[in-house]
């Protein structure tokens, strides 16, 4: 039903009536502005800041999940949660980015052609945003405030319309929990002149995990040996789970459902014990250097293990190692030593074993008791501590006989402040999904784990001083977050030694980095796959060696990208600004992922290829390859009708097989391949493509054309497929003379065709909004084209004018173009465009294109229709490793759905 219906307007004004009817409570008081402009709206407090006078369903209104408009709302949804803990505050912030408005041509087409709910979605107000996490020291409680205060937190953000019409803090209420909410509320009324509300601690633990768990895809991963792997937790089914936070003391609590949890026991003996113990044993300052002295440690010098009492042997009828712990400082008791005898590394160690096995053995025994096989640790004690980790899990591991499982948050440190969060009412994001975030690592994000260093970084200005601060000083940036100015602590520990043997890395290295994390409401997971629960798009596993190889490739890559990218701006002096600090962050976070491949979460290659692309904008490079796409696109076009009247001289089959050899010779031309790059050194862009075409034999690599061809040529009175979706790649040749050409085909053949490109450039991909004009220059020789492109709605009304009598007569098929949702050169079905998604119902056949969308990803991932994998290889290694075979070699994958 369509939106504007009279039906609709008045179910609308219903639904608007009942909402102010049954939430007398949300209504916000209207005051005039302070400074004499338009009334502003005045939040009292917590209380729900949706403003939901003149809602209304928008769309159709027999959807289970209608969108709904909000006309009034402002976008300064901004919420500020706290966990002041006692040695660190955690501080959780929503920030509203919202999508731009601007619609277009062919969004507007779209929205006629799918029935008009895809591109409502965006009016959506409650979500689009960016949930940010930060800490400090407690002791640096002035810098939290500075904080706070600078980016006006406190009063819905800096651009905040509330805020830039009322200065007046009066009745601003922030949630926070732990101890400092309550001794450090005087601090927060005198400096922001806000009150602190009182969040529960454990129900906000719980809140935060039952948050974070179902709704980002590989929070929770298992540490055993040294090794972390992800777990993927299945959001329909993670209660009933344990989880145990390890404070000062230790919480053991079964966890039910939302809100529903119960402490079933605990222990005395937990991050205060060793802490306590330890700074009387060792004279240690802070927890933090116990806990770094305990990397020096080695155990055994007070420990008595089974080997001590077995003379070096295992007593493996039970499953004991020689080096399992049989006593804890027992061996001390046999020796005549003094305390000063035994190093504090050792002791640090020794306490930290003995306290972590003892709280994996209890958790162990609870999970029992109720019967549970999944159990997460949390609490300030483990801090991403590698030892504390491989600890726990041992213990799990060794009274569980494998049967349950420990498991890690990468969130760990911000359970509490995330619960809090969570806990202001009608914010709209209690129920997201993983699919509608994505996490991003942009410099100056903070760090888990590990002390933190340096003030949060602002604007891209700061960002950049920053960072030339660090290279004035000649030290290299081995981490994309704000560490120590120079001079001072250092790199936050990355240089520190490794633990011994090499299995266990210093801590501040092993530790996880936390990043900011984007609401995108408009993203789902693409309705084609065949079994999304199992997907993972990434094709080969970023293990060590692939990513010491991807690691060189990218380094290599580097220099020529940045010149490209400051070339693309003018090549001003702030663009070379700009340029350098985008080198060294992204050489940045390559070194990271090599110190740590974890440090970001489970990432594969397509992650690293988006990461380049996400670290160019930024740093406000919009598009570094837009010349030599346009350049590209321009030769192409000129030789558009020739290759186009060749094609039509031949026979249908032949036709055919000219178009798939076609479309793969084009996609030679990838700016993101080093090969590629030197071949067009050598010639012309179409001297290239006639090289790379001349060079087509059959069989390809992969060749299954003749069953796509067959599928094709099967009953010539029935089209075989009602509508193809083609992921386009490259600009250029590739879409021009490979694409199009195959799209003009499926059309004639009385396919509806959707051209599906990336929202947002990456390398020399084409992208939605470039592909309408690429296809009127196409449609300027073509009929087919042309008609179609206007049926799709894609071309500005009777190309400006021009009225010939075929297009009255002849109703075509639609040619369409929907964006993906992506910013890379590989695909994450996970998470596509809603345009997209709604595109794809009616969809009977898939033609993934290029090596990032065919290759790296989904290369063996099956989709409920037909589905056809065209690529160029154009890396050696890549060739040998998946096909055995050889750089410019071609796949030609066709997959029937059934
Ligand atoms: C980034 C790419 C996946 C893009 O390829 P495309 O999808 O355009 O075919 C590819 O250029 C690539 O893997 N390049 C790096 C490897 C190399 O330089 O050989
Ligand atoms: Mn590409």
């Amino acid at each position: 039903m369509a939106s504007n219906s009279t039906e609709n307007i008045t179910k609308e004004k219903q639904f608007a009536k009942g909402i102010s009817a049954t939430e007398p409570e949300d209504k916000e008081e209207k005051k005039e502005s302070l400074t004499g402009g338009p009334p502003v709206i005045q939040r009292s407090g917590s209380r729900p800041q949706l403003d939901l006078s003149g809602a209304a369903i928008h769309g159709n209104f027999e959807d289970r999940y209608p969108t709904i408009l909000l006309p009034n709302q402002s976008d300064d949804i901004s919420h500020l949660a706290l966990d002041i803990g006692g040695s660190l505050i955690k501080l959780v912030y929503f920030s509203r980015h919202a999508e731009s408005l601007t619609d277009d041509y062919r969004k507007n087409s779209l929205r006629k052609k799918f029935g008009g709910t895809n591109g409502n979605r965006r009016n959506y107000p409650i979500l689009g945003g960016r949930l940010h996490f930060v800490k400090f020291e407690t002791s640096k409680l002035n810098e939290c405030l500075d904080f706070i205060s600078s980016k006006q937190l406190h009063r819905g953000g800096v651009d905040s319309p509330i805020w830039r019409g009322n200065p007046s803090t009066e009745n601003i209420v922030i949630k926070a929990t732990g101890g400092g909410a309550f001794k450090y509320a005087d601090v927060f009324r005198e400096r922001l002149g806000v009150s602190l509300e009182k969040e529960d601690e454990m129900g906000s633990l719980v809140a935060g995990a039952n948050f974070l768990l179902r709704a980002i895809r590989h929070e929770a991963f298992t540490h055993m040996d040294g090794q972390k792997e992800f777990i993927q937790i299945d959001p329909n089914d993670l209660f009933p789970y344990l989880l145990v936070n390890i404070g000062s003391g230790v919480s053991i609590i079964k966890v039910d459902g939302f809100g529903k949890f119960q402490r079933v026991s605990g222990t005395n003996v937990g991050g205060g014990t060793y802490w306590g113990l330890g700074r009387l044993l060792t004279k240690c300052k802070s927890f933090d250097e116990l806990l770094e002295l305990s990397q020096k440690g080695d155990n055994s010098q007070l420990d008595m293990l089974v080997g001590d009492i077995y003379g070096g042997l295992d007593y493996s009828k039970i499953g004991l190692s020689a080096s399992t712990i049989a006593s804890s400082f027992g061996k001390t008791i046999s020796e005549n030593k003094e305390l000063s005898d035994y190093r504090p590394e050792d002791i640090s160690l020794s306490l930290l074993r003995m306290i972590s096995y003892n709280i994996g053995q209890i958790s162990y025994l609870n999970a029992l008791r109720y019967g549970l096989k999944k159990i997460f640790f949390g609490g300030f004690f483990i801090r991403g501590h590698a030892y504390t980790m491989d600890t726990i899990s041992f213990a799990v591991h060794f009274w569980s006989k494998g049967e349950a499982q420990a498991m890690f948050l990468r969130h760990e440190g911000f359970l509490g402040a995330v619960g809090v969060f969570m806990s202001y009412e009608k914010h709209g994001l209690d129920d997201l999904r993983a699919h509608q975030l994505v996490e991003r690592f942009p410099m100056g994000a903070p760090y888990v784990g590990g002390k933190i260093h340096g003030p949060p970084l602002g604007n891209l200005n700061e960002k950049i001083s920053w960072m030339e601060k660090f290279v004035q000083k000649g030290t290299a940036i081995t981490a994309p977050v704000p560490m120590a100015p120079p001079g001072t602590t250092g790199m936050g520990g990355f240089e520190r030694p490794s633990a011994r043997g090499n299995i266990l890395r210093s801590d501040a290295s092993a530790a996880l980095n936390v990043g900011v994390l984007h609401l995108v409401p408009t993203l789902e997971v693409f309705p084609l796959l065949r079994d999304p629960k199992i997907y993972e798009p990434n094709t080969i596993d970023l293990s060590h060696s692939e990513l010491e190889y991807w690691f060189t490739v990218l380094s290599e890559h580097l220099p020529d990208l940045v010149d490209k990218a400051v070339a693309s701006e003018g090549g001003t002096d702030d663009a070379k600004r700009r340029g350098d600090a985008f080198a060294r962050a992204f050489s940045a976070h390559l070194a990271r992922l090599m110190e740590e491949p974890a440090a970001y979460g489970k990432f594969g290659l397509a992650d690293l290829l988006e990461l380049r692309e996400e670290c160019l904008r930024e740093f406000q490079f919009g598009d570094a390859y837009i010349t030599i796409k346009q350049r590209e696109n321009e030769a192409s076009l000129a030789v558009l009708p020739d290759l186009l009247m060749e094609l039509d001289g031949m026979n249908e089959e032949d036709r055919l097989l000219a178009l798939i050899e076609g479309v793969l010779a084009a996609n030679i031309f990838d700016w993101g391949s080093r090969a590629c790059v030197d071949l067009y050194h050598k010639g012309t862009i179409i001297e290239i493509y006639r090289m790379s075409r001349k060079k087509m034999q059959r069989p390809w690599r992969v060749d299954d054309f003749d069953t796509f061809n067959k599928k094709m040529l099967t009953d010539k009175r029935q089209q075989p497929y009602k509508r193809a979706l083609l992921f386009v790649d490259n600009s250029g040749a590739d879409i021009v003379l490979g694409m199009l050409p195959l799209a003009r085909e499926l059309l004639r053949r009385g396919t509806e065709v959707v051209l599906v490109a990336n929202s947002l450039p990456a390398l020399n991909d084409v992208t939605a909004n470039e592909i309408p004009g690429i296809v009127a220059e196409a449609a300027k020789h073509c009929d087919t084209l042309r008609r179609a492109a206007e049926a799709g709605g894609l071309l500005l009304d009777a190309m400006a004018g021009i009225e010939d009598e075929s297009k009255a007569s002849t109703v075509s098929v639609p040619l369409m173009v929907v964006e993906n949702g992506c910013g890379s050169p590989c695909i994450d079905f996970r998470q596509v465009s809603s345009e997209l998604a709604e595109a794809a119902k009616e969809a009977d056949l898939i033609i993934l294109e290029g090596m990032g969308r065919a290759l790296h990803t989904n290369l063996n991932v099956r989709f409920k229709c037909d589905a056809l994998k065209l690529a160029m290889i154009k890396n050696q290694r890549l060739a040998e490793k998946l096909f055995g075979g050889n750089i410019y070699d071609c796949i030609c994958r066709f997959e029937p759905a059934d």
